[in-house]
């Protein structure tokens, strides 16, 4: 990397992460208005456009600065996605990407404590729809920027920010089409930035410090329709097998028949390696012996539904259809099942294991959706972008002694770009528990003021950290 060569030019943030209580004020407003605006994704096909289109020119009152900057240029592609380029003052750096969706999932108001768009600050938390998925992170990169710009920095390495308008129901019209202009452009990325893993805290028992997890890499994807049609009839006199019930039969085969368990095959044994002096004895000596022990852990993995899914293939059923009216026997029996691939596998191989679980001709298959796991970006001392992030996670969160590399359950809009580089890392510096786990996409979902500052000051810091040059990391925990 052209960096850890580079001529000594500086080393920490020169200018210092500290707002005035004026900035702190409007960063938290401007968060809220941000919630407030329901930009919401239902389907690829539905989307709230108005909102989309009216949460575009948002951005440009709140953040003035970033768009009438001559060295910033702004495009709006697929309608709401929006590009900008910021273009650095040394072009032999090369450029990289911070990400990040303006869209949400739907959001019913049953269950939530304040309205989910209402935005509203409560016993210091910001609460709705978008504050931790994702519009905290659209909006701390801007916030960021903005405040850099407002105190005369100018930055040395250009970087793009990309903000997906449709990452929710697949990122086709939004990061893909930046993707290809960008590819079109002749791009080539040294690292991106995006949503993903987090600041871990309370999800692996007798781990009492949290740690910090960079997802190097995510979980395929298919969703896949089941159907079975049969000629309809009058309920009255049923034959031994209704559509119902064949579709039923084969979606519980799935659901109790567990993908093989792969542990040892991805990114997890890295993590747990890397973890392992946090844990006290005899974990640690477990974890650091995992070629003797590894049977022993992943079969402890299985326990928890959370690490479950790091260990295999998962199966998730996710929609069932069928019958028109109490007594019509229907004609077609539909279910929807949602695999999150393990990086050790492929599409085919799961499908290929679905259909011989399911065994029964009756079901015919539809694959909807189908993406094979994404390659594992580097994690050593020459990777730029999980060495910044590193350094920048030990900066702003001193408390935090560990970081190591994961795996993203999820998936995120990050994977269209795997055409422009090989160093895609997906990490929202904020902390997360099991319960605030459940609130994404879930209910109640809500961001502390101070964690929300915390990642201005995080972004702030870290577009200053990529500009300076960079030293070879110091010696990691080896075990
Ligand atoms: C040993 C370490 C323990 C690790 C515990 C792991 C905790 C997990 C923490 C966070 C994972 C949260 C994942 C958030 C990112 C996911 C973003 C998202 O929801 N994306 C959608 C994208 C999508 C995919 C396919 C579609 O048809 C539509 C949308 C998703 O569903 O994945
Ligand atoms: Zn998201
Ligand atoms: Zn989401």
């Amino acid at each position: 990397l052209q960096d850890l060569k580079g001529q000594k030019h500086q080393k920490a943030p020169q200018i210092p992460s500290q707002f005035s209580p004026g900035e702190r004020f409007a960063m938290k407003e401007a968060l809220k208005g941000a919630i407030q605006i329901p930009t919401v994704s239902f389907s690829p096909e539905n989307l709230n456009t108005t909102a989309l289109a009216q949460f575009g020119e948002y951005l440009q009152t709140v953040f003035p600065t970033i768009f009438k900057t001559s060295f910033i240029q702004h495009e709006v592609i697929g309608e709401y996605s929006h590009l900008l380029t910021v273009r650095g003052s040394d072009p032999s750096l090369q450029p990289y990407m911070l990400m990040a969706h303006s869209d949400v999932v739907p959001a019913p108001e049953e269950g939530w404590e304040v309205p989910p768009f209402s935005g509203l600050e409560r016993d210091g938390f910001i609460h709705g729809r978008g504050t931790v998925d994702n519009k905290n992170s659209l909006m701390a990169i801007l916030q960021a920027l903005e405040l850099l710009l407002n105190r005369n920095y100018i930055p040395r390495r250009s970087f793009f920010i990309a903000l997906g308008h449709d990452e929710e129901v697949s990122g086709y019209n939004g990061a893909q089409k930046i993707s290809a202009l960008l590819q079109a452009r002749g791009v080539k990325l040294a690292f991106i930035v995006d949503e993903g893993n987090f600041i871990l805290d309370g999800f692996i028992p007798y781990l009492k410090k949290p740690f910090a997890m960079i997802g190097l890499s995510e979980k395929g994807l298919i969703n896949l329709r089941l159907e079975v049609n049969m000629s309809p009839g009058h309920s009255s006199a049923p034959p031994k097998e209704t559509t119902i019930g064949i579709l039923a039969a084969a979606v519980s085969r799935l659901e109790q028949t567990p993908m093989p368990n792969m542990f040892g095959s991805g990114p997890l044994k890295m993590t747990l390696q890397q973890l392992a002096h946090e844990f006290p004895f005899p974990a640690n000596i477990i974890l650091s012996n995992l070629w003797l022990f590894g049977p022993l852990v992943s079969r402890y993995m299985e326990r928890n539904y959370i690490t479950n899914a790091l260990v295999r293939t998962t199966v998730a059923l996710t929609m069932f259809n069928a019958g028109v009216k109490v007594n019509v026997l229907p004609s077609v029996a539909q279910a929807v099942v949602n695999f999150r691939i393990d990086s050790a596998q492929t599409v085919q191989e799961v499908l290929d294991l679905v259909k011989n679980i399911v065994a029964d001709d009756r079901v015919q298959f539809h694959v909807l959706t189908a993406v094979d796991p994404l390659p594992i970006s580097p994690s050593d001392s020459q990777a730029l972008g999980y060495q910044l992030l590193r350094q920048t996670i030990q900066s702003i969160f001193p408390e935090v002694s560990t970081v190591v590399p994961g795996i993203c359950i999820g998936n995120t809009d990050s994977r269209h770009y795997a055409n422009l580089t090989a160093g895609l890392y997906r990490f929202n510096p904020l902390y997360m528990t099991p319960q605030s786990f459940r609130s994404i996409h879930g209910i109640n979902e809500k961001i502390s003021v101070q964690a929300y500052e915390t990642q201005v000051k995080f972004l702030f810091e870290f577009i200053q950290n990529a500009d300076a040059d960079q030293e070879p990391a110091p010696h990691q925990h080896e075990l």
